[in-house]
């Protein structure tokens, strides 16, 4: 019955979509025929793009892959049509670089996406448009983050502390989960250790691996990354919302998720304004109310509400990335077991099993560091950053780009460049090794994934410091056996990060109890 009605009712909206969609075909025409006739001779080579779509229907499922091809026949800086927007897609690390470290300023630019201004109730800095007010906010952001964790030895200290009780308690949960000897699906649990970590910072507070109002709060990562992420319709198509299809599904999910997620973060701000102590920063929070609203910031340009926009993107861009690179490691560790007995022996070698390893030990650790590095190199699991646009007319490569085109950026063709990396498709952690067995800094810094220039990630060491620490405790007490009833695949989901398909875990302590870490 429900089904019949349906069909009457679609019938009757039909006739003014399909005229809808005609007018935009014909405005694309017009639009497609003027292109032709006015191209100037700079602008960048690229795929024939159809009148309405342009190359959406190219890019497949994993578009970094599609772009990265495109470029071995156009050149690393080339030109595609999403819809309509024209669309510069930068590959490989000369070309990267040169626009995003030599043309900083003109590169450093947001798309005005109708998505991206969803994002932490409009003020997010991560997805806001360049602007002597973004800077300002910028550098907020980015010095409130290392006050928190690498300013100084102290600051070092309480974020390791931070860290490392999160493993802690990880490991317990893994034990619990997998007492019976039973597989368990491991990503759940490593979005809460690492959004602890955040909230621990944002809020000075911590939820439980039960909480189920916070595991459903940090559910949907994917959809938020399948909305904002380079490649995506959402934005380049606005007309897919008219009508029912998966597009216009995903993002009402990101609509709702933005509310929900931004409602969290207010909730919090405002018990953080009710309770506030002129000269006491308890957290993140804090911090922002301080500066913002109390100090030499306040009346600058920056309003209250970017301190929910502040700590949203912060909160947000922290824990699904740290995240999925945690999964990443883990599966890793499973697919190739003779690596995790590598790591456990030089663990074990340096660290002994009477303590657990701190960030004082990374230094001797060099394999584990190899192999993290290794992780972000062979998965480039932000394969594109989030989109950039010019910020004025720009001329890179003998081509000339107009000021707010929307531009791509390629972080995978970067990590995957034949001429760069020997066998980019193995994954060898020894590559970044020296003879000597030390870690070769050069390569290690040229693994592109934090993106360079104006809008480099301004978590990177921060994550850097979760990385190692995370892994370096969960192998020293646990050893992780694939499901052998599971083929382990390297598939993966696209979006702005890529995830691994669902696989689960076998997780056993390693050594009997000590006291580190209490049964479960
Ligand atoms: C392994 C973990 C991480 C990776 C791989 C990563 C990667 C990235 C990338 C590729 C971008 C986009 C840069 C661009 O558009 O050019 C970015 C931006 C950003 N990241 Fe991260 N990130 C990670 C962790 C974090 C953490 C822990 C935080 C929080 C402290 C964070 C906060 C941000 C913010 C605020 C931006 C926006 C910067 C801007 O637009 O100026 N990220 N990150």
């Amino acid at each position: 019955m429900g089904s019949v009605l349906g069909l009457a009712e679609g019938w009757q909206v039909q006739p003014a979509l399909l005229l809808s969609l005609l007018l935009l075909l014909c405005l694309e025409g017009c639009r497609w025929l003027r292109g032709c006739r006015r191209r100037p001779g700079r602008s960048p080579p690229g795929p024939f793009a159809w009148p309405l779509v342009g190359n959406a229907m190219q890019l497949g499922s994993s578009p970094h892959l599609t772009f990265a091809q495109m470029a071995r026949r156009y050149g690393d800086l080339f030109q595609i049509r999403l819809g309509r927007h024209a669309i510069v897609v930068l590959n490989g690390e000369a070309t990267i670089r040169q626009a995003l470290l030599q043309h900083r300023a003109q590169f450093a630019g947001r798309p005005d996406f109708a998505s991206f201004r969803l994002v932490s109730g409009g003020k997010s800095m991560a997805f806001g448009r360049y602007s002597s007010q973004w800077q300002r906010h910028r550098r907020l952001a980015h010095s409130t983050v290392r006050a928190f964790s690498t300013a100084n030895s102290l600051t070092k200290k309480l974020f390791e502390q931070h860290v490392s009780g999160e493993a802690r308690d990880l490991v317990q949960v893994f034990l619990r989960l997998g007492a019976a000897g039973s597989h368990f699906e491991p990503s759940r649990h490593l979005v809460v250790a690492t959004a602890n970590v955040m909230c621990a910072l944002c809020f000075g507070r911590r939820y439980s691996h039960d909480d189920l109002e916070f595991r459903r709060l940090l559910g949907r990562n994917d959809k938020f990354g399948q909305t904002v992420g380079a490649g995506s319709l959402v934005d380049a198509m606005p007309w897919l919302q008219a009508f029912p299809n998966p597009v216009r599904s995903v993002y009402q999910d990101f609509k709702q998720l933005n509310r929900e997620f931004f409602e969290f973060v207010k909730d919090k701000i405002s018990q953080h304004r009710a309770t506030y102590q002129p000269g006491t920063t308890r957290d993140m929070s804090d911090a922002f109310i301080g500066v913002i609203e109390h100090g030499e910031l306040a009346g600058g340009g920056l309003t209250q509400e970017h301190v929910e926009g502040s700590v949203t993107d912060i909160l947000g861009a922290g824990q699904d990335t740290t995240s999925t690179a945690l999964s990443w490691i883990l599966f890793h560790l499973i697919r190739f077991p003779e690596l995790q007995r590598r790591l456990q022996q030089d663990i074990d070698k340096v660290v002994g099993r009477d303590r657990l390893p701190g960030l004082q030990d990374k230094a001797s650790l060099p394999y584990l560091e190899a192999f993290i590095y290794e992780m972000l190199r062979f998965t480039s699991f932000v394969p594109m950053t989030i989109p950039h646009a010019t910020t004025a007319h720009v001329d890179i490569n003998g081509y000339h780009i107009p000021k707010d085109t929307v531009v791509f950026i390629n972080q995978w063709s970067v990590n995957h460049d034949r001429h760069k990396w020997r066998e980019p498709g193995t994954f060898h952690p020894g590559r970044f090794l020296n003879p000597d067995g030390s870690l070769n800094r050069d390569l290690t810094n040229s693994v592109m994934i934090f993106s360079v220039g104006k809008r480099r990630c301004i978590g990177e060491q921060l994550s850097k410091i979760q990385m190692f620490l995370f892994t370096a405790i969960l192998v020293h007490q646990c050893t992780f056996q694939a499901n052998p009833s599971e083929q382990l695949s390297t598939d993966c989901s696209y979006g702005l990060t890529i995830k691994p398909v669902s696989f689960t875990v076998l997780v056993r302590l390693r050594d009997r109890y000590r006291g580190i870490v209490s049964p479960a």
